[in-house]
């Protein structure tokens, strides 16, 4: 079973579009659990331009499903520049203080729209590892944002982590481009492959959609979940929330 877990950060993104608490992120959340979905995702930014801090403890004090915190553990905090919403506190402040199930490690930098690279351990697993090694003693499972590289996926192994999220956009921008992605879905099935072959479980996401999901669901091997956001939340405004959870379960290949 491949889990899906719903990324809420265009919810959130909605709401903050007013002074006002619709619609209501928890609220939505249980939307989401009671429709089907295995997991809830956020993606908190320093400049909480959508989720926010106080999200993040307003979903932990209520999901009975996965939670998965997604971020910059280098982002450290930042003051509000909006009457109302708290300070960010920092992201290993606030995975520390809240404990979810998942922390999904991610290299982005504050001028990004949204993530766009994974992580570059050659450089960078020095400073990785012991952040994993913390969360990994606070019982958060740790899962870090890679590009497709089999060198890269077998350094992830080296930090601890128990998981990688593979970095799913090449495959999404090459299915909507009509393109032939035998290649690079070969390109993920090979890395899933490493993956396993070091011991680390696979999640995977960024842009999939109910057009790229079912190939990529198919031929992955040992994928245990996909967070999806930005597609689910404009298909929902179609089809209604509920209609499509279950269309993203059904093309991960559940009935
Ligand atoms: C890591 C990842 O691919 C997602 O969390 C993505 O970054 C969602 O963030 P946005 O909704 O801001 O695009
Ligand atoms: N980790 C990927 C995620 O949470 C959602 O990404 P997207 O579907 O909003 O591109």
């Amino acid at each position: 079973m491949i889990a899906l877990s719903v990324n809420l950060n265009k919810i959130a993104l909605i709401r903050n579009s007013r002074d006002t608490t619709n619609p209501d992120i928890p609220r939505h959340a249980q939307m989401c659990i009671d429709a089907g979905a295995h997991g809830i995702t956020v993606h908190p930014r320093p400049d909480q331009r959508h989720i926010r801090a106080s999200d993040c403890f307003d979903l932990a004090g209520m999901l009975s499903v996965e939670f998965n915190i997604e971020g910059n553990p280098m982002a450290g905090p930042r003051k509000s520049e909006r009457d109302g919403v708290g300070d960010y506190p920092g992201f290993m402040e606030l995975v520390r203080a809240i404990r979810p199930a998942q922390c999904t490690l991610v290299p982005d930098g504050d001028a990004q729209l949204t993530s766009d690279h994974g992580f570059d351990l050659k450089r960078d697993g020095d400073t990785v590892a012991p952040l994993v090694e913390e969360l990994n003693s606070l019982g958060i499972r740790t899962s870090l944002f890679m590009d497709p590289i089999p060198e890269q996926i077998r350094l992830a192994a080296q930090t601890g982590a128990d998981r990688i999220e593979l970095y799913t956009e090449s495959y999404a921008r090459a299915f909507a481009a009509g393109q032939d992605v035998d290649t690079i879905l070969g390109q993920f099935v090979r890395a899933a492959e490493v993956a396993a072959e070091e011991g680390l479980g696979v999640n995977a996401g960024h842009d999939l959609d109910l057009n790229n999901l079912p190939a990529f669901a198919a031929a992955v091997p040992n994928l245990l979940e996909v967070s999806i956001g930005h597609a689910l939340t404009v298909d929902a405004i179609r089809m209604g929330l509920a209609a499509t959870v279950a269309a993203y379960q059904r093309a991960l290949g559940k009935n």
